[in-house]
């Protein structure tokens, strides 16, 4: 994506905007009962302006419900969301004004065009001619869509298609983007793409929300992860703080994850694993595994690639692994199980 500092600011001249608050969404005991589905449990967060927040769960979670509530698309059974002060229900309109959605699935229109596309959505927001025209094509350079003006929008890739439906929520220059998994599908290079996007758009004091059921799809792009779980927030923190914090066993001792490859099947580690105190298998692989140490003492660490060795193991390379976001949320999801609260570091 090719965006140039200027390019995300709408070039449309609108009335200076209030400042806005510190806090700028506030989710206060939210619920959504489909039916008999309890789609939505008593969620409660807050958004700090200019952070990038990943929203995490498991397909089926609740994320697009609460998304779409915060997107003014859909009513709480009870509970309120505040964006910049303003009620959501109450003042749809309003936040409507300021915020950004960006869905999981859009429909395409069969003979249209890339820029006639973000045209059509440039006149509904409210750009007249010239300025129009320019702030499609700020959009389009900063997207990377120039190359893709003239191409019939059923022609696209699910890559370029993400990019489309992630320029149309540009347009007008929102403050607040609520994105529903706008990495899934997309290719290494694409993501990778999509990560310096939400840079650039979080250097320039954006705040965004994007949700994700792979961990870490976001974990390195996020200030705070959000993680809910059958409707339930279950974390509310930092990645960091993730692995820091749950980076010890239930019983409250270090642990070390050591990557192990072997010129051999890797299930010699399973068993070597099953057979030795301390060591536990993560990940078996075809040539080696995963493993975790219940020590954080490097001298445990060193007699035990020693037995391994003098067991007959063929070990060929090793390393210590910083600890996995994922490897901390399952043994964050065990904790909770055991005390049953919610986790806010
Ligand atoms: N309109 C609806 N009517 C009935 N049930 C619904 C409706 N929308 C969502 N649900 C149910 O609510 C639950 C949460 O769905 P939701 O789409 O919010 O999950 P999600 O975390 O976004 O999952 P995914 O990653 O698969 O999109 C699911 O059990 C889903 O079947």
């Amino acid at each position: 994506m090719s965006a140039s500092p200027a390019s995300v600011t709408a070039s449309a001249t609108a009335p200076v905007p209030p400042p806005l608050p510190e806090t700028l969404v506030t989710v206060r005991r939210l619920n959504r009962i489909f039916d008999n589905v309890h789609a939505v449990k008593d969620i409660s967060f807050d958004i700090a302006r200019g952070q990038v927040v990943g929203f995490i769960g498991a397909n089926g979670a609740g994320k697009t419900t609460t998304m779409r509530m915060m997107a003014t698309l859909d009513v709480p059974n009870s509970g309120t969301i505040r964006i910049a002060d303003m009620d959501v229900v109450q003042r749809p309109g309003s936040v409507r004004r300021l915020i950004g959605w960006m869905p999981d699935h859009y429909g395409t229109y069969a003979h249209m065009t890339v820029f006639e596309y973000l045209d059509f959505f440039a006149r509904a927001y409210g750009f007249k001619r010239e300025q129009r025209r320019t702030r499609v094509e700020e959009v389009m350079d900063f997207a990377d869509l120039t190359v893709l003006a003239d191409r019939p929008m059923n022609k696209l890739s699910k890559g370029m298609g993400q990019r489309l439906c992630f320029g149309r929520m540009l347009l007008p220059d929102p403050e607040f983007m609520i994105l529903d998994e706008p990495a899934a599908g997309l290719d290494p290079k694409a993501r990778l793409e999509f990560k310096n996007l939400v840079r650039l758009l979080a250097q320039r004091g954006k705040t965004l929300f994007i949700s994700s059921h792979i961990l870490s799809e976001l974990g390195e792009m996020c200030d705070t992860l959000l993680f809910i779980d059958g409707g339930k927030m279950v974390y509310h923190g930092s990645a960091e703080s993730l692995r820091r914090n749950h980076g010890n066993s239930a019983n409250g001792n270090a642990q070390m994850v050591l990557d192990i490859v072997l010129a051999g099947p890797g299930d010699m580690l399973t068993q070597w694993a099953s057979m030795n105190p301390l060591w536990s298998l993560l990940e078996e692989r075809r040539d080696g595994a995963r493993l975790l140490v219940e020590s954080s003492d490097p001298l445990v660490l060193a007699a035990g690639l020693k037995k391994m060795i003098l067991d007959g193991l063929p070990v060929i390379e090793f390393h210590r692994e910083e600890r996995r976001l994922e490897d901390a949320f399952v043994d964050m999801l065990r904790k909770i199980s055991v005390d049953g609260s919610t986790r806010h570091t």
